[in-house]
């Protein structure tokens, strides 16, 4: 049974759907992210587990009991917001401390427990500092320390690391996986960061529009994306419009120009629109003549472990990211050809179309 389940959770501020017939269950110490773009609902669906928004309708159940309309404060969640400002005139321990005095826990137990806390997030040494001696990295931390200090059945995550620079983001990204892994907490964050959802989650939940369209395994939502959106959404993609010449039991054939091709995927019907969508760093250059396709290279970008390449070819624009391997990259306006593995192509509906999870 899984230890947090919303059914059909939908949210209307006013005439406005925010959140539509949300369905997710997440597992007990599994770590998932609610991705996509800005006003998608990702923020009010959290704010519905935490009880912080009141649901319109559907159910939120938390270890098999019914919390839709449970005060927030009942829930016992531990939550760390990017706009959750540390007290200021307290120290960190205090700080990490401050949800424990709430719940009376006596002195001693608390002095443990606000140890352990500030170990688990490296900051022991600096227990007796105020927030404003700390880093941004650090405040980070102390938020995290405060959430998990009380041992909450679910951590719930908005944003928590968006105000830091890249750098930091991305150590903190690695350090809040270990965290997580270590303590075993079920969490729920939020991020509209694609590459921060796919590396720290175990499944991603990609919303649109206030619906769920995709909720799977990062590399599955990468390789398999359900929508055009999310094929582009998450990471880049070639989209390239096709027809569908043949559909059998596993495999669907398309042309694409002059190319007819067969793709793994199946459910397309025969004449059907729909979309070839291969991700640039399939794509290889070949010798001319060599690929599936040839084609001329308008411009070339250096990305340091990689070249990214804009080639002109008679099925449309496609763009290939070459690992960098030292060797002279190929100059704008020479001719190449493009291979790619038949297991690279997915097939999407040349319509947008919602895919329930
Ligand atoms: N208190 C509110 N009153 C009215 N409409 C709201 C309110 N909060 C959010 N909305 C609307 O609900 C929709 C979803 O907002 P939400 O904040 O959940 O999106 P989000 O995906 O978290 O976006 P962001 O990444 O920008 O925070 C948006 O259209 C937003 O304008």
């Amino acid at each position: 049974m899984s230890f947090l389940r919303l059914t059909d959770v939908t949210k209307f501020y006013g005439a406005t759907r925010a959140v539509s017939a949300m369905n997710l269950s997440v597992e007990k110490g599994e770590f998932v992210s609610l991705l996509g773009p800005s006003g998608c609902g990702k923020t009010t669906t959290l704010q519905m587990i935490a009880g912080f928004e009141a649901v319109s309708s559907g159910r939120i159940e938390l270890a098999g009991k019914d919390i839709t309309h449970a005060k927030a404060n009942t829930r016992g969640l531990g939550i760390v917001f990017q706009t959750y400002a540390l007290f200021p005139h307290m120290t960190v321990a205090d700080n990490v401390s401050f949800g424990l005095e709430m719940r009376k826990m006596p002195k001693a137990e608390r002095t443990e427990r606000v140890k352990q806390a500030l170990a688990l997030v490296h900051l022991d040494r600096h227990a007796g500092r105020y927030p404003r001696e700390l880093s941004g990295g650090q405040r980070q931390r102390v938020a995290l320390a405060r959430a998990l200090v009380i041992e909450p059945p679910v951590l719930l995550l908005d944003e928590p690391l968006s105000n830091l620079d890249a750098k930091l983001r991305e150590e903190m990204q690695f350090e809040l996986r270990q965290i997580q892994r270590k303590v075993g907490t079920t969490t729920v964050m939020v991020t509209h960061d694609q590459s921060e959802a796919m590396s720290i989650s175990d499944r991603v939940v990609v919303m649109e529009g206030g619906c769920a369209t995709q909720i799977d395994h990062p590399q599955r939502v990468y390789e398999h994306p359900s929508t055009r959106f999310i094929s582009t959404f998450v990471g880049k993609a070639n989209l390239l419009d096709c027809r569908v010449s043949g559909s059998g039991a596993e495999r669907t054939c398309v042309e694409v120009g002059t190319l007819s091709l067969d793709v793994d995927d199946t459910g397309f019907s025969v004449d059907a629109a729909a979309l070839l969508s291969v991700r640039p760093e399939k794509l290889q250059l070949v010798a001319p003549g060599q690929g599936r396709i040839d084609g001329e290279v308008l411009e070339r970008f250096f990305l340091g472990s990689q070249w990214l390449y804009r080639v002109a070819t008679s099925v449309g624009e496609l763009t290939v990211l070459s690992p960098n391997d030292g060797r002279e990259a190929l100059a704008e306006g020479s001719r190449t050809g493009i291979d790619w593995p038949a297991h690279c192509m997915r097939l999407l509906p040349a319509e947008e179309k919602a895919v329930a999870a």
